[in-house]
Order: structure tokens, then C-alpha cells, then sequence
């Protein structure tokens, strides 16, 4: 009677039924970790980076753990059912997926051990695993299992084996230690980074889990429940945290090195003293103008600054040119270009900004400088004279000039003020 030997083989129907929910929960957070892990995986490639494959052949491993565990519980599922004809379907997946998974393991080792692994060699691989997991499904006394036939003792169901079972466990065995003694030899040769111990932590339980569940199989039980489900959960583990190391790694390196562009590319655009755009990238701006772009150019140059020079000293001056600067960026708006011309002079590209426009803002300039303190001495009194000239149908560089023009006739007729031309 099928529903006997289940309840005699499951050694208490509710404690079972706990253990099954455990492992039901524990799928859906492994799958949900599997899934992420991807993405991660993804978003490597993505970045180009250059663990992606590394990442690529872990996720892979770990979906076939999940893959496994999904099967472990559907074996257990179908005794709690009494549904004993379909037992073998997860049976056989399970088994499946650990050999894949096995699969996996070996191509990252491969890939570990020498970073260039060839298309043809990986795909070899694989497909060596999908094979041997395809002769799990076929029923054949020369194959590994031999038939729909199965037991079930006080621990589980096993399959009846056929002739290929005994060295298809040898190879395993084999592959297994192959891996992990290579990837401890890694482990070793990178010592001190935590990414990698995790790495190893997580393979050397799952390598023992597998080992004690293959001598569980060959009837030598030295713990009373299947570790491979635990390993596979620890592997898992082990390997998220790896991912989410690895890949919080690249982001800091990556936002460092962006960082360090971006200091770069300001050097290029920028002025060193002032901190404004400088004269080569405010002509390159003004050089890509749309045809029918408006606004005008201001033309500003302070006020006896030489004499500043002369009395205070040259440090002197530069602090002032700085803080004029800083008024300039203050009173400006986003969309216009302020830059250091060369010396005490300056130019500003104002978008859209008609004659009436350039007078108010000139007006708060004037007042900015009039007010700017340096090194706690209020109300510096800094002149400017400014000209500015509104863009025509016509090169920016004749704009400028008349701009120019307006400045001098500013200058002219008394300086600190504003003249147009
Ligand atoms: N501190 C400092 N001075 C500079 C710098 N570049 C140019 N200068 C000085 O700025 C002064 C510019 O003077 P001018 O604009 O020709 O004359 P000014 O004294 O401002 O007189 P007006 O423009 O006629 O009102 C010169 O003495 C330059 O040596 C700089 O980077 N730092």
C-alpha cells in the first residue's frame, strides 16, 4: 500500500510537513537571490566589465541549486500526496540540475583560472552536463538510472541505479574535487579578500554537503537528513554576498573614476584662477550657436585694478579677481556662459537678454562688486566698466568687438558703469 509506506518512510507526517514549508520558503528566497543575481549579472555586462562572465557562470550555478531545491521539494510534495507516479519527474530534475550545476561550477572554475575561456570550450561544458542530465530520463538498465523503479527508505526515495550510476558518482566526485581544489588554490592566491573566502566558504560546504549525500545514497548515512539542500542555501548565500561585494567594488571604482573625469574635463573648460569657464571653451560655445540664438555679450573689465596690484600685492589681487568671479557666477543665470577673459576682464554670453534685460543685470553686478568683501574688510568698493552688444545676424567675434567698443566708451565717460554698443 503506497499510503503506508509513505507514512512509515516519513518519520512524522507533521514534522515533514514543516521541514516542507521551510524548503518552500527557502526556494523562493533562493530564487529570488538567483533572480537578482542575474540582474547584477546583466548589469555587468552592461558596464563591460570584466567579472561579467565570472558573475555570468555564478548565476548559473545558482539557479541550478534553486533548480535542485524546487525538485527536492517536489519529491517530497508528491510522497506527501501519495502521488508515487510522478515522483520520478522531480526526482529526475533534481538530479538534473546538481549535474548542471555542476557544469557551471567547472566553466567558472575555468574561467577563474584563466579569465580567456573560449566560446567552444564553455559550450563544450555545458554540453557535456546536458547530456549526462538527459540520460536521467531515459529509462535503461545500462544507464545511470535504470528504471521507473524506486525506494523509499526512512530518509528519502531513491532510484533504482543502472550500470552507468557507479562511474557517472566517480566523475562527479572527481569533477567536484576538481573544482574545489583549483578554486582553493585561487583562494589562496588572493588571499585576504573577503569576497573570495566567501567564494570558498560557500563551495567547500556545498562540496561536503554533495559528499555526504552521495555516501547517503550508497546507504552510509551519517547524518539523518540530505545536506545538500543546506549546501545548496549556503553556496547561495555565500555567492549573493560575493555579487553584492563584487559589485559595490565596481561601483566605487567607477565613481571614482568618474569623479577624477570630471576633474579633468573642468581643467580643460575651466579657469584656473577663477573658476569660471575660460576664453577657449566660451569661443567654442559661442562658435556652435544656433543661427537664430539671441541674448548679447557683456564686455567687463574692473575698474584701476592695477592699482590694486601695485598697492596690495599681486596675492591680493588674485583673491579679488576670485571674488569678483564669484559674483559674476552669483548674479548670472544657469543658461548663460560666464567666463575670465584674460587679466581683470571678463565676458559673459547673457541667453535671451535684450538691451533692458543686460542694464538690470549689469546694475546688480555693479552693486555685487560694490559690496564685496575680502578677508573680513567689508565693502571693497570695486569698480567695473561694462559694455555690452546684443547678437546680430552676424559672427559672434564682430558682437564681441562692439562690445568692446562700449566698454571703452564706458571707461570714457567715467567708468563704473555700463555703455552699449
Ligand atoms: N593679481 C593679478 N593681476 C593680474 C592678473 N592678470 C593680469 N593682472 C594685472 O591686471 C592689471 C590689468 O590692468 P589694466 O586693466 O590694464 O588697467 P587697470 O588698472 O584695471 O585700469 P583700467 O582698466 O583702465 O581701469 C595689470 O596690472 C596686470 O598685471 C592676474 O591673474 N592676477
Amino acid at each position: 500500500m503506497p499510503n503506508e509506506i509513505v507514512v512509515a518512510g516519513l518519520t512524522g507526517a507533521g514534522v515533514d510537513t514543516w521541514a516542507l514549508w521551510i524548503k518552500i520558503m527557502a526556494v523562493g528566497a533562493t530564487a529570488t537571490l538567483s533572480t537578482l543575481m542575474l540582474v547584477f549579472t546583466v548589469a555587468l555586462y552592461r558596464h563591460r566589465d570584466h567579472e561579467a562572465s565570472v558573475a555570468l557562470h555564478f548565476s548559473v550555478a545558482n539557479l541550478c541549486a534553486t533548480a535542485y531545491v524546487a525538485g527536492d521539494i517536489g519529491v517530497r510534495v508528491c510522497l506527501l500526496d501519495n502521488d508515487l507516479r510522478h515522483v520520478m519527474i522531480p526526482y529526475r530534475l533534481s538530479l538534473s540540475a546538481v549535474v548542471m550545476s555542476l557544469a557551471s561550477l567547472f566553466a567558472l572554475h575555468r574561467v577563474l583560472a584563466s579569465r580567456v575561456v573560449s566560446t567552444r570550450r564553455l559550450a563544450a561544458i555545458y554540453g557535456t552536463g546536458a547530456v549526462i542530465s538527459g540520460l536521467f530520463w531515459v529509462d535503461h538498465p545500462a544507464l545511470i538510472i535504470a528504471s521507473e523503479r524506486y525506494r523509499i527508505t526512512n530518509v528519502g526515495v531513491f532510484a533504482d541505479y543502472g550500470a552507468l550510476a557507479a562511474p557517472f558518482y566517480v566523475a562527479c566526485l572527481a569533477a567536484l574535487v576538481t573544482v574545489s581544489v583549483g578554486m582553493l588554490r585561487q583562494a589562496f592566491r588572493a588571499r585576504g579578500r573577503l569576497l573570495w573566502r566567501m567564494t570558498m566558504f560557500g563551495f567547500a560546504v556545498f562540496f561536503l554537503a554533495g559528499l555526504h549525500d552521495m555516501f547517503r545514497e550508497l546507504g552510509l548515512e551519517l547524518l539523518p537528513f540530505s545536506g545538500l539542500t543546506m549546501g545548496c542555501a549556503v553556496f547561495q548565500i555565500g555567492a549573493f554576498a560575493t555579487m553584492v561585494l563584487h559589485y559595490s567594488h565596481t561601483l566605487r571604482e567607477r565613481a571614482h573614476h568618474d569623479h577624477q573625469l570630471r576633474r579633468l574635463e573642468d581643467r580643460v573648460v575651466r579657469d584656473a584662477l577663477s573658476g569660471l569657464f575660460n576664453r577657449a571653451y566660451l569661443e567654442q560655445r559661442l562658435d556652435h550657436l544656433p543661427p537664430a540664438a539671441g541674448g548679447g555679450l557683456l564686455f567687463i573689465d574692473l575698474d584701476h585694478f592695477k592699482g590694486v596690484n601695485d598697492r596690495f600685492g599681486h596675492d591680493h589681487g588674485d583673491r579679488l579677481i576670485r571674488a569678483v568671479a564669484d559674483a559674476i557666477r552669483r548674479t548670472v543665470r544657469e543658461q548663460d556662459i560666464a567666463c575670465r577673459w584674460g587679466g581683470d576682464e571678463f565676458v559673459v554670453y547673457l541667453a535671451d537678454a535684450d538691451e533692458a534685460a543686460a542694464r538690470v543685470v549689469v546694475e546688480r553686478l555693479l552693486r555685487a562688486f560694490r559690496h564685496l568683501q575680502l578677508d573680513s574688510t567689508p565693502n571693497l568698493d570695486v569698480g567695473a566698466s561694462v559694455g555690452f552688444a546684443a547678437l546680430r545676424d552676424e559672427d559672434w567675434r564682430a558682437t564681441l568687438q562692439r562690445a568692446d567698443q562700449a566698454l571703452y566708451q564706458a571707461k570714457a565717460e567715467g567708468r563704473n558703469r555700463l555703455a552699449v554698443g
